[in-house]
């Protein structure tokens, strides 16, 4: 009996701070792993999700959104972003069809254009534009680069995102799968528990506090009756931020504990008993361990 022949990629997602990439790898892969937040630049180590599509397996690389980089963090960001893409053998450029052709689009177009990779464009948000409108921007984006194929999907509805897998499916390179079938994602348990905790931050706090804070997992004990022992850093780089993340009577922090605590415990599949410190690190934006640990590359300039 003849074998089916199996296919391997990996597929860098890649667009502006809020075209929806985040959205759309947890619509193709099934299961939310990559944060989703209203805000942007929330992503910012490379979040890999795994899609199985007939006997082709899809390995995702999410990637922070591409910005104007100016602090060092930002910086280490934008590099991580396009050694992601550079890496994978199929690059899906993400544009929002309602915010169409704007700086940070045409920024990342011509970049794109040095690289000679297979290139999917994705119009995204379809459910919020005129057909008109995404058939404009199409033939204004394809003039501007050479695409293989342009998709309309909306990643929150849902709409095209099937087309999108199983073109991606049959372009894949033929091999054998990296993972096995039923895993999701191959980040550490640790490292996803990390993004839900900021995620929950990210949530509850306003303005920029939120992007001067990481978030560690410390320690990930399996207990005897199969529930965990989770410890967590929360990284502040004021002393000021540090009393905001508490809040009254450790308000804040309780109402972020719980809610982490709730997803952790259904991504773990297991009770989780989760312990969240808060510390002042005044400089952790310029200590390379910091930046090892969220998976960024650290940029050696001065910053
Ligand atoms: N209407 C509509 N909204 C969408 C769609 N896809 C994503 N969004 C929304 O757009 C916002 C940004 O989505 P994300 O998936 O976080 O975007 P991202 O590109 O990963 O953002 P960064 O992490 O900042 O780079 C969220 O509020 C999503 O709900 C879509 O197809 N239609």
């Amino acid at each position: 009996m003849a074998e089916i022949e199996t296919r391997c990629g990996f597929v860098a997602l890649i667009g502006a701070p809020n075209a929806g990439k985040s959205t759309l790898l947890n619509a193709l892969v099934g299961a939310k792993l990559s944060i989703v937040t209203h805000k942007v630049q929330t992503t910012r180590g490379i979040v890999r999700g795994i899609a199985m599509a007939g006997a082709s397996q899809l390995v995702f690389v999410d990637t922070p959104g591409i910005f104007q980089p100016r602090r060092r963090l930002d910086r280490a960001m934008v590099t991580t972003a396009w050694g992601g893409a550079a890496d994978a053998d199929i690059v899906c450029l993400l544009v929002d069809a309602q915010r169409g052709l704007d700086e940070s689009n045409s920024a990342i177009l011509e970049k794109l254009s040095s690289s000679n990779q297979h290139k999917v464009l994705v119009l995204n948000k379809v459910d919020t534009v005129k057909p008109q409108t995404l058939l404009e921007l199409a033939a204004i984006l394809n003039r501007a680069q050479a695409f293989h194929r342009t998709f309309m999907v909306s990643a929150l509805t849902g709409s095209g995102v099937a087309d999108l897998a199983a073109y991606l499916a049959e372009v894949v390179p033929a091999g054998p799968w990296l993972y096995p079938e039923d895993q999701i994602s191959d980040a550490p348990m640790r490292a996803l528990a990390a993004e839900i905790t900021r995620e929950k931050l990210f949530l509850r706090l306003h303005d920029e506090l939120p992007y001067e804070s990481t978030v560690e997992t410390t320690l990930w004990t399996t207990m005897k009756d199969g529930s965990a022992k989770v410890e967590q850093t929360i990284y502040v780089a004021r002393e000021g931020h540090k009393k905001i993340v508490i809040g009254k009577g450790g308000e804040t922090i309780k109402a972020i504990s719980m809610a982490a605590r709730k997803e952790i415990a259904a991504m773990a599949e297991a009770p989780i008993h989760l312990f969240l410190f808060v510390k002042v690190r005044e400089n952790w934006s310029d200590d390379p361990e910091r930046y090892r640990e969220m998976g960024l590359e650290f940029p050696h300039d001065k910053g």
